[in-house]
């Protein structure tokens, strides 16, 4: 595994921040040096098996640099500075994630940190991580929040979610938060069906609103024990994530892509996520979804620190 290496063709940062002692940023944190945490960042650049072309493996160090943007401060009252609230360390990426070989060092990573943390956050790399992530973080629920429903065949970014079936996650306990019309086949949502998944559409989360859909989801995939979320950013409308291959016009708000996962990372039975499916490579014209991204990473932290 290689701190902070950036994957070829990768992306570099292009902004530089001003410097205000009043106003602290996020990110940075410390590298993890084996020890307990509340929660631990780790990239997982994968790419190769992406159905689309993608440069989704510049990400991980993308969005460490994006969150230099934001302060870590959550506004209260009263106001909580995440990197005080919490112990977040940078365990680095694994530099070769994608195979067998790549998929078990994700597996051993993850076991390693989810054993020492209360959360894991993995920055992908496209959806195929999700696979190895939900897998080292012995995850017995899975909650995606996502367009799509990834039970394809064979290993792709389309597949992670019929694979962990295949493995033995209970189909019972998966919950598929934003599935949208248009980006899906007949023949995947009878699958899901036939599994017994639980499916909520787009237009019902948007009905329903985060906090009612996530409780539910929460409820479902949480009985047996720890949940893994899955946040495929391109659940996003497409203004807001045009870096996401697969992202549609239609798609959800960034603040709902927030709000749920907030309210998510606040249960204790999410003990790992992971955020697919962002090209940094490909963000024109603003670098928005990967600053999204950042954003749900900091989601994330926030729900646990909410949560204490
Ligand atoms: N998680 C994404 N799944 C999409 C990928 C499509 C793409 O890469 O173009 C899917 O299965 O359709």
């Amino acid at each position: 595994m290689g701190l902070r290496g950036l994957a070829p063709g990768g992306y570099r940062r292009r902004v530089t921040l001003t410097h205000d002692p009043l106003w602290p940023r996020a990110g940075s944190w410390p590298v993890d040096d084996g020890g307990e945490a509340d929660a631990a960042i780790l990239g997982v650049p994968t790419w190769r098996t992406s159905l689309s072309s993608t440069g989704a493996h510049a990400t991980p160090a993308a969005v460490r640099d994006a969150l230099a943007r934001y302060s870590p401060t959550l506004l209260g009252p009263p106001p909580v500075d995440l990197s005080e609230a919490l112990r977040i360390v940078d365990a680095g990426d694994v530099t070769e994630p994608d195979g067998a070989e790549g998929e078990a060092s994700v597996r051993a990573a993850v076991a390693g940190l989810r054993a020492r943390t209360r959360l894991v956050v993995a920055i992908g790399g496209d959806n195929s991580l999700t696979y190895p992530v939900a897998q080292g973080a012995g995850a017995r629920g899975l909650i995606t929040i996502d367009a799509h429903f990834d039970l394809r065949d064979g290993v792709s970014n389309g597949s992670p979610v019929r694979r962990l079936v295949d493995d033995g996650l209970d189909p019972r306990r998966i919950v598929q938060l934003g599935i949208a019309d248009f980006a899906n086949s007949a023949a995947y949502a009878q699958r899901a069906a036939d599994l017994g998944i639980t499916v909520v559409s787009m237009d019902e989360v948007r009905r329903r609103g985060a906090d009612d859909v996530m409780a539910e989801a929460l409820e479902i995939a949480g009985v047996d024990g720890d949940v893994h979320l899955d946040v495929d950013v391109d659940v996003c409308d497409r203004s807001v994530a045009p870096g996401c291959p697969a992202s549609v016009p239609g798609g959800l708000a960034a603040w709902e892509l927030r709000a749920l996962v907030r309210r998510a990372a606040a249960d204790a039975r999410v003990r790992s996520a992971d955020i697919a499916e962002v090209d940094a490579t490909a963000d024109a014209p603003d670098g928005r979804t990967v600053r999204l991204a950042a954003l749900c990473v900091l989601e994330l932290l926030a729900g646990k620190a909410v949560s204490r």
